[in-house]
């Protein structure tokens, strides 16, 4: 969201998304009512792609709930560069440039692909950054271009995650936190949704990737948290990884 306030003339040449700052969490602890499931976890937003891996029930939607501010810290800090957002809610961290896409989209399905790209800048006060941002959205996927006019219903499940992925770039956020995208889809568009990703990074967008399709993933992976049981077992990049053959069949079952 840095550019929002931004006066200088020459804001058109440059790109609205994209800041170095990073989503930084340290020592988090949070979990529901009275039960912990997060257990002093440190993380941050890498540039490129940064996934969270683990097994079932081992806290990887808790974390990037906390992430994204729509659960409480129970103890640990959180913030985006120098700016401290540990007390910070869903709304506050979109302010920050943090939005976290739902696993359904969150479309409006009766509204066009237009207008669901419109909504996403619809707290964005300057509508010409809200017309550029919707232009580099289309040149970043230019499929919704051809169907601006078509209703979100009527695109295929890869689409809608697409045009979900380009409202997102509207906002103006700098990290997305994607909790299992291509739940629901077919086996064979994960690597599209994979694809789509990559998309976003190319555009200086920072993303928390939460998948199940570990060996997909991994494709587009610049690091990798793995959790089990709410604690990190690894922390690193994907290459120092592949030298973990204890961790990669306790935790993610590949081979
Ligand atoms: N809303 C909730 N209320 C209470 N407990 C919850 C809630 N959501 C998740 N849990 C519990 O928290 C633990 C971690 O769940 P979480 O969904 O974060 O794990 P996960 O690693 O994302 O799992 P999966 O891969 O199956 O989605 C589980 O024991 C789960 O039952």
């Amino acid at each position: 969201m840095s550019t929002d306030s931004d006066p200088t003339t020459d804001a058109e040449d440059r790109p609205t998304t994209g800041t170095s700052d990073q989503l930084v969490v340290e020592n988090v602890v949070t979990g529901y009512g009275n039960h912990e499931i997060i257990h002093d976890v440190s993380a941050k937003s890498h540039e490129g792609v940064t996934c969270i891996f683990g097994p079932n029930g081992s806290g990887k939607s808790t974390l990037i709930k906390a992430m994204g501010g729509k659960l409480p810290l129970w103890s640990g800090r959180k913030r985006m560069g120098d700016r401290d957002l540990t007390d910070a809610n869903a709304s506050d961290m979109v302010d920050a440039g943090v939005i976290t896409v739902p696993q359904d989209g969150g479309l409006f399905p009766s509204m066009t692909v237009r207008e669901n790209l419109l909504m996403g800048g619809h707290s964005v006060d300057d509508d010409d950054l809200v017309s550029r941002r919707m232009d580099e959205a289309y040149e970043a996927f230019p499929i919704l271009e051809e169907k601006t006019a078509a209703k979100a219903t009527s695109l295929s499940g890869g689409q809608q995650m697409m045009l979900s992925f380009a409202r997102a770039m509207v906002s103006g956020a700098d990290v997305f936190l994607l909790d299992e995208p291509s739940a629901g889809l077919a086996p064979t568009l994960v690597d599209d949704v994979m694809e789509q990703v990559r998309t976003l990074v190319d555009r200086g967008v920072q993303v928390v990737l939460v998948e199940q399709n570990v060996k997909t993933a991994l494709r587009v992976a610049d690091h990798v948290y793995i959790l089990a049981q709410g604690r990190t077992q690894f922390d690193g990049p994907p290459a120092d990884l592949a030298e973990e053959d204890e961790l990669i069949e306790l935790y993610l079952g590949i081979k």
